[in-house]
């Protein structure tokens, strides 16, 4: 493969990832974060603090009764009862330390996991209740990241980060107030390795941190090829692509490898360096401790004490480098969680809002002006009226806006300007719930959700019947196809429906769509991926499922809409006619000329 060829495959995939790993700190931020622990702060954190406390009051304590009390008094003055006591005593706290462990473990783990759990679950209702728009600017696939990724990434700091935090900090000042009162010249000597511990926990840590960052990334950009060339796997095959499908993933798959083996290098080198550090230490204590033993100033109680305690020094040092690395880790995931969070729904609802008590169904556009975005408007000021019950059709080019007007009929958006109603009533003054409650959206493109076949049908009333949800497939003809099934209406179906056709799936989201029973109904495109037959079957069922409610038919099949009452003929967010088939094929305008052109298409296939 010539090189050319190879980077047109290699800049043929574009990525956008969550790149931004660590954020600097921020303590409006941090305190936001920890709102979440609220909840908990009469029990859970409380109890887990004594137990940090009592852990920490030990391991402090049990190195000077080893050195001082056991060594210079009990083995020095050979006071066997108090050897006894003393061993007594270390292995009571020994035992009051594990205890205190235990509990500390069991209620932070509840604490970070009630944390997690409720932080994902706020972000999931508050997500769910964001607008259209707001899904439109966004992939599924970084929305998911947001719910998953980075919510667990704060699991740690919650789980260990904040009790650790608070525990190595009472140990650092324990630790060195005790060295201190042992003995300050030693104290002062062993403290020349600072610098150079201080060197490694922060600018050695920090590229450590920095190299297994950048293997995430590369891990999450070879996760997202993955996740996309096995989605599209059959459009790859078909277009015979595989070759040039490796070609990338050998790409990412060594970019992935090679960032892992730069890591690991770094990583291989802390460890050997904190030893070698220690080791210096050691080396200080060991001969300025012994000139400190000769002269008489420490005694060897006071050296071995202090060599345990200088021992439990670093430890902590280490562990704050770590937490200082979980914190600027969920100031880069709170944020984004945050930024989620505060997003507000542009179609909101007013305290106030009207619910319709009894709904007819007569929809109204006044100057109806739309626009997804500042460069192009999708509807230029549209004036149209349905009334209840009648069935209408929207026909125009690719792009003319037709399912926009349905998108503003379900309020997925406000208009930008003019009005749009029901009955008389402004939307804007609706509630969201009830609106939607009485309107069904029947998609080209069906979404069906893993369950069974009956649930999906019932989706829009769960409540309904097993002989509803029946009548209503047999309503539509879906009752034959689903009949078949291995379990019939008990049958599951996984994510999206893989194992139906589109055109039963179609079939499903009529009956779903019937069961529910809505006002309005809005049938978008619907009939296009059912075949002639299966089309002739449903004709007279959509006759059923259209009457008594208004309906708004989207469709490209002119043929599907010869008996509508009423058909809008648009054309780059404009409505150029208006009328019934006949009315318009008499007029010999844009609709006349539509009709045909698909007669001819058809008549020359
Ligand atoms: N979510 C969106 N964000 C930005 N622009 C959009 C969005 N949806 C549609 N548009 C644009 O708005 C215009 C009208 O789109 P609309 O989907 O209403 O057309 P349509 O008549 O239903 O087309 P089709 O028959 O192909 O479904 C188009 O130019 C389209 O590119």
């Amino acid at each position: 493969m010539n090189k050319q060829k190879k980077e047109a495959i290699l800049s043929r995939f574009q990525y956008s990832s969550e790149d931004v790993i660590e954020k600097p700190f921020n303590w409006k931020q941090m305190l936001r974060l920890f709102s979440y622990l609220k909840p908990y702060r009469k029990k859970l954190l409380p109890l887990s603090i004594i137990m940090v406390m009592i852990n920490t009051a030990v391991r402090l304590a049990i190195p000077i009764l080893i050195g001082v009390y056991t060594l210079d008094q009990a083995l020095a003055e050979k006071d066997a009862s108090l050897l006894t006591t003393l061993v007594s005593v270390i292995l009571a706290l020994y035992l009051l330390s594990y205890g205190a462990n235990y509990f500390r473990i069991k209620w932070m783990n509840t604490l970070g996991q009630n944390v997690i759990y409720d932080l994902r679950k706020h972000l999931f209702t508050h997500v769910q209740t964001l607008s259209h728009r707001f899904f439109d600017q966004r992939s599924a696939g970084s929305i998911l990241v947001r719910i998953l990724n980075d919510i667990n990434s704060l699991q740690e700091l919650f789980t260990n980060g904040i009790i650790n935090l608070l525990m190595d900090m009472i140990l650092l000042v324990g630790i060195f107030v005790i060295l201190f009162t042992l003995s300050p010249e030693l104290t002062l000597a062993v403290m020349v390795i600072l610098p150079i511990m201080f060197f490694i926990s922060t600018s050695l840590r920090r590229n450590i941190r920095r190299s297994w960052q950048t293997v995430r990334l590369k891990q999450s950009k070879l996760n997202s090829h993955l996740n996309e060339s096995i989605q599209g796997i059959r459009v790859t095959q078909s277009f015979t692509q595989e070759k040039e499908n490796m070609v990338f993933f050998d790409g990412v798959n060594t970019e992935n490898f090679s960032s892992w083996k730069t890591a690991s290098r770094k990583n291989a080198m802390f460890r050997p360096l904190v030893e070698l550090t220690n080791a210096i230490g050691t080396a200080v204590l060991i001969w300025f401790g012994a000139s400190l033993i000769q002269s008489g100033s420490l005694s060897i109680g006071e050296f071995v004490s202090f060599a345990f305690y200088l021992g439990m020094f670093w430890e902590p040092i280490g562990r704050l480098g770590m937490v200082y690395n979980q914190l600027l880790m969920g100031m880069a995931s709170s944020e984004r969680i945050f930024e989620f969070l505060d997003e507000k729904p542009i179609v909101a609802e007013k305290s106030d809002a009207i619910s319709f008590k009894e709904m007819k169904g007569h929809i109204e556009f006044e100057n109806t002006v739309f626009s997804y975005n500042e460069k192009r408007k999708a509807l230029k000021g549209i004036n149209l009226e349905m009334n209840a019950g009648e069935t209408v059709a929207l026909v125009g080019h690719t792009g003319s806006g037709k399912t926009t007007v349905a998108n503003l009929i379900s309020r997925f958006y406000d208009p930008t300007g003019g009005t749009v109603k029901i009955d008389g009533v402004n939307l804007k003054d609706v509630s969201l719930a009830n609106l939607r409650s009485q309107i069904s959206i029947v998609l080209q493109d069906t979404f069906i959700f893993s369950g069974t076949i009956g649930d999906n049908i019932r989706f829009g009333k769960p409540d309904a019947t097993e002989k509803q949800v029946i009548d209503a497939a047999k309503a539509v003809g879906a009752h034959d196809f689903i009949q078949r099934l291995p379990n019939g209406y008990e049958t599951e179906v996984e994510e999206r429906g893989n194992i139906l056709s589109v055109g039963e799936r179609q079939l499903l989201s009529f009956a779903r769509a019937l069961l529910a029973d809505p006002r309005i109904l809005i049938l978008d495109e619907a009939t296009a991926s059912i075949d002639t037959e299966t089309e002739v079957r449903i004709q007279t069922a959509l006759k059923k499922l259209l009457q008594g409610r208004t309906a708004i038919i989207i469709a490209h099949r002119l043929s599907t809409i010869r008996d509508a009452d009423k058909i809008f003929v648009l054309d780059h967010g404009e409505i150029l006619e208006e009328g019934s088939h006949d009315e318009l094929m008499e007029q010999k305008g844009h609709y006349h000329q539509l009709v045909k052109a698909q007669f001819n298409m058809l008549d020359a296939g």
